[in-house]
């Protein structure tokens, strides 16, 4: 089965993902800082049985945390399915994938749960359906902490009230180029939102790649927080779309030639490290969305799963062996010119 962000997306030219993450805690339990490695393994074990003995439409695994790689453990961070933080805790841990890993339980991370959906391009509705899915399944057997007027109870103050932190991934590159990013950052903290980097709290946007997501869930339902979410990425949308046609009338010559260099890198470097290797599938991304750039593929080209599989980890992976930096950067410039759509002459 194809992995979500293998799968290709109709409306993702900017927004290339949603997200959306539940934090829930049990009642009977300390928060997972507190927790002895007993009780903590405990909680993974009455949470495992209640979500694969329920009926769901999706198919879970377990993941035994204890017995994965640290490769295959970065792995996973680089794919999005569970955080830093998760894969180095000191106390047991447990992990519920579904098989495209748009759906995740992380067991005993800075909460006791914390439920993750995601969806391919512009659609946080269906992320949202998917991860209240999860939370009603796990509610009809276990009491979550829950306060009447605060709502439900988290470790972190800012997680209180809803628990849900909603993002979209968006690709900006228009926006970074021309310093305007740097004006939308300053600007929306205003609207109870923050940008974050590709891997959330505490990382670098790379190849134009950044989340924006919801600060705060007190004092707003889930419907305020992704409507308002929504309206200011939607504008967000809208700016990097008309930069990226104003850029093309303006400077087409010079915008081509700064597409097929890169694609140009892409085919025949021999050594690309991950940075580099990201700005210039950014670019070619650019390229081909403003159809500068035409494929010999008639299926949609899908440059964000590109960018995923060359991340060091899931690089190694896929070359089944541990590979040092050199080796890497070079595997890298392979696996690229092997995998590069080829372009229409
Ligand atoms: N729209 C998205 N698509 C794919 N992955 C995403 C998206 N938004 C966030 N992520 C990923 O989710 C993980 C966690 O992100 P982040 O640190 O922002 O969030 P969090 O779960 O809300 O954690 P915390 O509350 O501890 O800050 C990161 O790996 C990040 O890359």
């Amino acid at each position: 089965m194809l992995k979500w962000y293998e799968k290709n997306a109709n409306n993702n030219d900017v927004v290339i993902s949603s997200r959306v993450r539940l934090a829930r805690n049990l009642e009977t339990y300390h928060f997972p800082s507190k927790l002895t490695k007993e009780i903590a393994s405990r909680i993974v074990h009455e949470v495992e049985d209640i979500v694969l003995k329920a009926s769901s439409s999706h198919y879970f695994e377990r993941m035994d945390m204890e017995a994965l790689s640290p490769l295959d453990k970065v792995a996973m961070v680089e794919r999005h399915v569970v955080s830093p933080n998760f894969v180095q805790s000191s106390i047991p841990t447990g992990l519920i994938l579904s098989e495209d890993e748009s759906l995740s339980i992380m067991i005993n991370e800075e909460d006791h749960l914390r439920i993750q959906s995601i969806s391919n391009g512009f659609n946080l509705e269906e992320a949202l359906q998917n991860a209240n899915h999860i939370d009603d399944l796990l509610e009809e057997k276990i009491t979550y902490a829950y306060d009447e007027r605060m709502g439900y109870l988290t470790a972190c103050p800012t997680n209180v009230g809803t628990g849900l932190r909603a993002s979209y991934m968006i690709h900006v590159p228009a926006l970074e180029t021309t310093g305007k990013l740097q004006f939308i950052l300053e600007a929306i903290g205003k609207f109870g939102l923050t940008v974050r980097g590709i891997y959330g709290e505490g990382s670098q946007g790379r190849g134009s790649v950044f989340q924006i997501s919801n600060q705060v869930t007190l004092g707003h339902s889930e419907e305020e927080i992704i409507e308002n979410l929504t309206s200011v990425t939607n504008q967000i949308v809208e700016q990097e779309r008309s930069l990226r046609k104003k850029l093309l009338s303006e400077k087409r010559m010079q915008f081509e030639d700064a597409v097929y260099r890169s694609y140009g890198a892409l085919t025949y470097a021999r050594i690309l490290s991950s940075n580099e290797a990201m700005t210039l599938l950014s670019d070619m991304k650019l390229g081909y969305e403003l159809g500068i750039l035409n494929f010999e593929h008639t299926e949609p080209i899908n440059i964000y799963g590109l960018m995923t599989c060359i991340q060091p980890a899931n690089l190694q992976k896929e070359m089944k062996r541990e590979l040092k930096i050199e080796e890497r950067d070079m595997a890298r410039a392979t696996f690229i010119r092997q995998n590069l759509p080829k372009i229409k002459t």
